[in-house]
């Protein structure tokens, strides 16, 4: 967002019932402070302590004026009629008139209840706020809660518009509340318009390539539910994208990239599997595709510690998406080469490929784990998603252990992959330190695979979990 912000209210200075304290930061269009109730607590019970956002119109082009009050009127409306535990709580909102304060004449203020900080405040390693890394469980109650609000919020017939982590605000006793509506609209059946305004990194593909018209761009809850895999991502890695890139624009074109099904999507493997599930849906290329996994949906399946989409949605979309992504996974992987195939009775070497899918080999809680070992030291730097250092899984782990017989979905070393039978005479396996095998674990795949199940040679880790013998009949289902 563009525009300049007040730029200093003194402090002490009255807004209605309130009086500014300390700043607390600046966005792209305004500038928030603390703020004190005069007389304490007001006669209905309201907080003390809250936060006025300045808006400010005057010193700006008319356009920009029009813009900010439109932005103010956005989330004042919204305010009104949608309030929830889960959306930031608005007070009042008071327009200025100051004429001999040209900085504050004008400006609308925002009063709302004060957050504590935000989950952008939680981001990076470290956090550069000073303040504590998320820990993954508490990352997954933060997105749940956010998936609480966003329900919330799309359930009325209302977009977001701008869902990042610097919108998502952390009150003092841990709770999360969606804030910023400057961007948020209300549908007029399947989309509405906004500004052409917004996060570059939070942006869907096909946002990049709407048509600007009168009424601006359109907008869909699809688009929050975008934005909201993105997050889901930063969350459990420290803030890290799932699109490569030093900036935003080369991670923009990154997600274009990979909606054009020109390059796999690639997840990080510190994502839980059930939030890695989620998020790959979340990121579906196709935003009519997108539209099967509502706000609603996904919050069921995070209640219901779900890996698997809900049965309601339509299988034939998620076919196509899932075989778009094995498709671009074969072309990348064309003329890849895995080590030599030997007779049934010979072993074979294990090797490495280049291509394929990410490795997104996920389990259901059920089952138990066991960690990727790369016996190239090379390929053992931690996070490394380097395509020369990552392992297939096999189809078949009767047959030889070739290219021929492997699923898309790649792994790595340190993966954490589920396993829930072993099979002590399979094909045996050589690794480049000829350590030799004829054991296998069957891996449960994550959802979105066109198999459920595929085959960790035993010499692609040093764990060796008791479990039990894979009957029969799984060994070729
Ligand atoms: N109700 C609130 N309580 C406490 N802090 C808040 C509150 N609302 C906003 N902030 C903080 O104030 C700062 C400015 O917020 P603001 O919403 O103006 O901008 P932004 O979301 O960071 O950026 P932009 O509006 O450009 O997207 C941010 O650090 C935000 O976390």
């Amino acid at each position: 967002m563009s525009g300049e912000s007040v730029e200093v209210v003194p402090r002490g200075y009255r807004v209605g019932d309130w009086e500014v304290a300390d700043l607390i930061g600046a966005g792209g269009w305004g500038t928030v402070y603390e703020g004190r109730s005069v007389g304490g607590a007001d006669g209905a019970g309201g907080p003390v302590e809250v936060a006025l956002k300045f808006l400010p119109t005057s010193g700006l082009a008319p356009r920009q004026a029009r813009g900010m009050v439109e932005t103010a009127r956005r989330e004042t409306e919204l305010g009104r009629r949608a309030r929830h535990p889960r959306l930031i709580r608005l007070l009042d909102s008071v327009t200025l008139s100051e004429p001999a304060s040209p900085a504050l004449d004008g400006a609308v203020v925002l009063v709302m209840e004060r957050a504590e900080h935000s989950l952008r405040d939680r981001l990076g390693d470290p956090p550069a706020s000073g303040r504590p890394p998320l820990s993954a469980r508490e990352g997954a109650r933060l997105l749940t809660e956010v998936c609480e609000g966003l329900a919330h919020l799309h359930g009325l017939g209302w977009v977001h518009g701008d869902l990042k982590p610097d919108n998502v605000l952390v009150m003092a006793d841990g709770s999360v509340r969606l804030s910023d509506f400057g961007l948020s609209v209300e549908l007029d059946g399947t989309h509405a318009y906004i500004p052409p305004l917004g996060t570059p990194d939070y942006l869907p593909p096909e946002r990049w390539r709407a048509p600007l018209g009168e009424r601006g761009v359109q907008i869909r809850r699809s688009t929050d539910i975008w934005a909201l895999g993105i997050m889901i991502h930063q969350v459990f890695t420290g803030g890290a994208s799932p699109f490569p890139g030093a900036t935003p624009a080369a991670r923009a074109a990154a997600a274009q990239e990979y909606a054009a099904g020109r390059a796999p999507l690639r997840m990080d493997m510190r994502v839980p599997p059930l939030w890695r599930g989620l998020a790959a849906d979340c990121l579906t290329a196709d935003h009519a595709d997108r539209a099967a996994h509502t706000a609603e949906s996904l919050l069921a399946r995070v209640r219901a510690g779900r890996e698997r989409p809900a049965p309601s949605s339509p299988p034939h979309r998620r076919g196509r998406t899932a075989l778009a992504a094995t498709l671009a996974a074969v072309v990348c992987g064309a003329g890849a080469g895995w080590a030599e195939s030997g007779r049934e009775d010979r072993p074979v070497r294990a090797g490495t490929m280049a291509s394929g899918r990410t490795g997104q080999a996920a389990g259901d809680g059920r089952s138990t784990r066991v960690e990727v070992f790369n016996a190239e030291k090379r390929c053992r730097a931690p996070g490394s998603r380097d395509e020369l250092c990552s392992l297939g899984l096999a189809i078949d782990p009767l047959e030889p252990y070739t290219a021929e017989n492997v699923v898309t979905t790649r792994v790595w070393h340190g993966d954490a992959l589920a396993v829930d039978c072993r099979l002590a005479r399979g094909a045996p396996v050589v690794d480049e330190t000829g350590a030799r095998s004829t054991r296998w674990f069957r891996v449960r795949l994550p959802a979105g695979e066109p198999r459920s199940t595929a085959w960790l040679p035993a010499v692609r880790t040093k764990d060796r979990p008791q479990l039990p013998e894979c009957p029969g009949r799984a060994v070729r289902d």
